[in-house]
């Protein structure tokens, strides 16, 4: 096949058939440098003939719009290479936790991840919450320890400092050879040969540094005593003080990294491409082959084609690009995927397209309009097809905020392009509430959501005002009032209206709800006309005299009269709105609030102020206990009142280094203090229902 070169810096690989490939997500704490990894593994493999930086807005991972304003990834990017006749397709996903679910979302469909972070000893436990999900998936995984050009902390101590968040043991593939803070150089662990970096140049054999012998040896050791630890032959070996042949080293890394039990480490400064050679050579050796990773996760029961979608994309052309990786069989252009007839496939380098004609189990590509398909889908051309793939749960919405358009007549516009948004990003979610009739905007954090927004407005030409949402008080009452009279009489022209009826209204326990009796006797209510009465009282009840719904309270008809010709079913609804007007007010009306019952994941060390800050918003701490999965965390068990959630995530996250979490569910209402219902009411009649009473714009 002819090479079409489209990509502005270099241009797409030759679009032939590789001898094979690997699929590669590249993850890690947020501005670790994964960008400038990709961009880096690009160059060296020559996809790219000029590198990008980040600050300048011209790199291939981070090329939508919203990524360039921010400097940071938000979404997944794709870019495929070529190196050592094998085809590399990486991943680079976003690191900030708020755009976590992407990167989940794209490891379920890669054979092994490079876990890019830094040589900084108090930032290592961000990576605990990644380790545990490529652990929990068992996905294998190499960290590479990038901004070797300014590590401050010695090698030991930054691999000692990674080795306390990972479950599984951690291996240094190579001994960096460090002038200060700078890398120069490594010492592969397998062969023990020494190599200097050198500026855009491979690395050279040099002398093996005779000052590094002793902790190259002790790093040595314990690598192999890792590996032996799978590997009975080569326990054998170092038992007997045989050295092993390297190429059982070799094997050895290969199949426990295969197998996620153990992670190789390596060092670089992927700025200046050191150690990207070395990473990729490592790739070419040890990651898993795509057949391999098919038969870990894939359970089928035919041999048709089958993909499962990563990622999906609406391009600001409004066409949608469906990211998936093909698990079996191959995909042909125009190939019926799911009853849907697939427009095109491509390869993808950022935002750069490529169109291709067929693609082989094994690699991952874009495909054009799959309408109604969604991300984690299993596509297949076979309808009765059954096949199972592991998909990434769902993260929970933890964070608000209330939208309306700009312009009153986009609201028609809302709900489609929405729809598109939640398509292209599972994490986010929405709602128009029942009781503030608010349109809710829920996702991971502040800048997700403003992602969110930007994208409605670029993407959908649909600029947005945000607030704080409205709290959903309720009210209820305290005490009973018995015979409460209501009586409409109108006349107006020909028959008036007339309804007269008394009702007791007394309070039920909480989360009861409401309900309706009647003991009328004698027919002083006709029947005909009690449902008037029952749709009277409901209808008061949805806008109680404090200005919310009122729950908890159970009323009954007990007497009244009607007239032969003015009654009617509309006026003893009038009747019973009146008597309800008059008798709720004296049944002392008092507020409720929505609590939630959360249970709130955080380091142990961080338990403490994860417990002041519950408490601070008013929580009441039901309890709190180290977690049986997931050594070094605890859980904290809390009811907190809804009002005090909208920037509980905000908070928490910025006193746990960003990896605190929580999980939340409504459990019940309950009645506000005094002094704070006080505050809600008052900023209730200027127009806000918030709990802090601030229903600022934001
Ligand atoms: N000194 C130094 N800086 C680096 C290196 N690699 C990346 N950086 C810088 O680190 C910052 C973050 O780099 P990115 O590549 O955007 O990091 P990222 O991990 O992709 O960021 P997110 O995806 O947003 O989490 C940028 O300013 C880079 O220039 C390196 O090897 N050395």
């Amino acid at each position: 096949m002819r090479l079409v070169v489209t990509y502005r810096q270099g241009g797409f690989m030759n679009e032939k058939v590789k001898s094979g490939s690997r699929n590669v997500a590249i993850v890690g704490p947020y501005l670790s440098g994964k960008t400038t990894l990709l961009e880096s593994l690009l160059f060296v493999t020559g996809a790219i003939s000029r590198k990008g930086s980040v600050k300048d807005g011209n790199t291939v991972g981070d090329s939508a719009n919203e990524s360039r304003d921010r400097h940071m990834s938000v979404e997944v990017s794709a870019a495929s290479t070529e190196y050592n006749d094998l085809r590399f397709n990486f991943l680079d996903c976003p690191g900030s936790v708020e755009f976590a679910q992407e990167t989940y979302n794209a490891l379920m469909g890669v054979d092994a991840a490079i876990v890019v972070c830094e040589p900084i000893r108090d930032r290592v436990l961000t990576l605990a919450p990644l380790f545990k999900f490529l652990d929990d998936w068992e996905i294998p995984h190499i960290v590479f320890v990038n901004k070797m050009d300014r590590a401050n902390i010695h090698v030991l101590e930054t691999l000692h400092a990674l080795k306390a968040v990972s479950s599984r043991p951690l291996v240094a593939h190579q001994y960096p050879i460090m002038q200060g803070e700078q890398l120069t150089g490594f010492i592969d662990m397998v062969s023990e040969q020494a190599y200097q970096y050198h500026p855009g140049a491979p690395a050279d054999l040099i002398p093996f540094p005779e000052n590094l012998k002793e902790e190259e040896h002790t790093a040595r050791a314990e690598m192999l005593e890792a590996l032996a630890n799978f590997d009975d032959h080569l326990l054998e070996e170092l038992l007997e003080d045989i050295e092993p042949p390297q190429e059982e080293i070799l094997k050895d890394l290969k199949m426990e990294l295969g197998a996620d039990l153990v992670v190789p480490v390596f060092f670089g400064v992927a700025e200046q491409d050191y150690g990207v050679r070395p990473l990729l050579e490592a790739l070419v050796r040890e990651a898993p082959e795509p057949e391999t990773t098919a038969e870990r996760r894939l359970t089928k029961a035919s041999n048709s084609p089958i993909a499962q979608v990563l990622k999906t994309f609406y391009t600001p052309q409004g066409g949608k690009l469906s990211l998936v990786r093909v698990w079996q069989g191959k995909l042909t252009d125009g190939i019926v995927l799911n009853g849907v007839r697939a427009g095109g496939l491509y390869r993808l380098m950022g935002q750069q397209q490529q169109s291709v004609n067929e693609v082989l189990a094994g690699d991952i590509v874009a495909v054009s309009r799959l309408e109604g398909i969604k991300t984690g889908d299993i596509l297949s051309p076979d309808a009765q097809l059954k096949a199972d793939l592991p998909k990434a749960e769902q993260l929970e919405p933890v964070y608000a905020l209330a939208i309306t358009p700009e312009k009153r007549n986009d609201e028609v516009k809302l709900s489609s392009a929405i729809t598109k948004l939640l398509e292209e990003d599972p994490s986010l979610n929405w709602e128009q509430h029942g009781d503030t009739h608010e349109v809710i905007l829920w996702g991971q954090g502040e800048i997700h959501l403003q992602v969110a927004l930007d994208r409605l407005r670029r993407k959908y030409n649909l600029p947005m005002t945000t607030h704080m949402p409205q709290v959903p008080y309720k009210e209820t009452i305290r005490k009973p009032v018995a015979a409460v009279h209501g009586r409409y009489k109108h006349q107006s022209g020909g028959h008036g209206q007339f309804g007269d009826v008394f009702l007791d209204i007394q309070p039920l326990p909480r989360g009861e709800g409401f309900n309706f009796r009647e003991t009328i006797v004698g027919g002083v209510v006709p029947r005909q006309y009690i449902p008037g009465v029952e749709m009277g009282v409901r209808e008061f009840l949805a806008h109680g005299p404090l200005g919310f719904p009122v729950v908890d309270v159970a009323v009954t008809l007990t007497n009244g009269s009607y007239h032969n010709v003015d009654s009617s079913e509309q006026a003893f609804k009038q009747a019973a709105r009146l008597a309800m007007q008059t008798g709720v007010p004296q049944a002392q009306p008092t507020l409720l609030e929505p609590i939630l019952k959360v249970q709130v994941t955080t380091p142990s060390e961080f338990t403490s102020k994860a417990l002041q800050l519950l408490s601070g918003k008013r929580g009441q701490i039901l309890g709190y206990e180290g977690r049986n999965d997931w050594q070094g965390w605890d859980n904290i068990s809390a009811y907190l009142p809804q009002a005090e959630m909208h920037d509980f995530i905000v908070e928490l996250r910025s006193l746990t280094l960003g990896v605190g979490s929580f999980h939340w569910e409504y459990d019940h209402l309950q009645e506000v203090p005094e002094k704070l219902a006080e505050r809600v009411l008052q900023s209730n009649t200027n127009g806000h229902a918030n709990g802090n009473g601030n229903g600022n714009s934001k």
